[in-house]
């Protein structure tokens, strides 16, 4: 494992008229760490990833990446789709490649609309509706959405949420093959403890605006016990 820094968040606060959400974060997430987020209800989460995403100004305090720019890739909840949604899921896919007006893709485009369908076991369903598709596939093509422009830094927002135990289970194997071969660097917001033990290697818990970071194994039951 490396230990290169991609993210590095020193000192932030974020303190909304009522409330201070965020009190003195540092963060540091590493290139390839596979990372749960975790917290209760009104913890902060969604804040600190949108500070992250730069959707929102923090108060005080600062986060840097590494190299300067990076490309964020973001998944979100499972989103109910109309059934009667138009597009395929090949389409669906590449919606986020297409920069241009032309009702076809460049070469490149093509290239990395087939490259990502591959990598998330896709192929064989591409021209499906996505609106007809299972929970487990439709959460799939959003992850492919999100890869399809090769993000250096991928957050699953409770991207397993809504899904039954074998769908979770498949969603979450395919996230960390992707981590473990190609070093992709990975935040995953969940309320499930069990499933950020089983996957991820590394948590950092937020509770009363203050983030605990740490080796997955500590995450005990006495922790989580004085914490919860
Ligand atoms: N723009 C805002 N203005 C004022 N208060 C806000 C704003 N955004 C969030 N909050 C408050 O900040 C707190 C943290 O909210 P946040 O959505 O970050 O929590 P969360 O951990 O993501 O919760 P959940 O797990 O329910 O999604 C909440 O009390 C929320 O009401």
């Amino acid at each position: 494992m490396t230990t290169e820094p991609i993210l590095d968040i020193q000192k932030l606060v974020v303190r909304f008229p009522d409330k201070t959400v965020l009190k003195d974060i540092d963060w540091t997430i590493q290139k390839g760490d596979m990372v749960s987020l975790i917290g209760v209800n009104g913890a902060g989460k969604t804040t600190l990833i949108r500070a992250i995403l730069r959707q929102l100004r923090p108060t005080s305090g600062q986060i840097v990446t590494h190299p300067k720019q990076i490309e964020y890739g973001y998944v979100p909840q499972f989103r109910n789709v109309d059934p009667d949604y138009p597009l395929s899921i090949k389409s669906f896919v590449g919606l986020t490649r297409l920069k241009h007006r032309l009702p076809f893709y460049l070469p490149k485009e093509h290239q990395a609309l087939v490259r990502v369908l591959k990598r998330t076991n896709l192929v064989q369903i591409q021209n499906s509706r996505l609106g007809k598709a299972s929970g487990g596939e439709k959460q799939r093509a959003y992850l492919a959405q999100a890869l399809i422009n090769e993000p250096d830094l991928l957050i699953l927002d409770e991207s397993t949420a809504s899904l039954d135990v074998q769908a979770k289970n498949e969603l979450m194997q395919l996230v960390r093959h992707l981590n473990e071969t190609e070093a992709l660097t990975v935040i995953f917001i969940t309320h499930d403890f069990e499933l950020a033990k089983q996957y991820t290697k590394k948590f950092a818990f937020l509770h009363d605006g203050a983030l605990d970071t740490g080796a997955i194994e500590d995450l005990t039951d006495d922790f989580l016990m004085k914490h919860v």
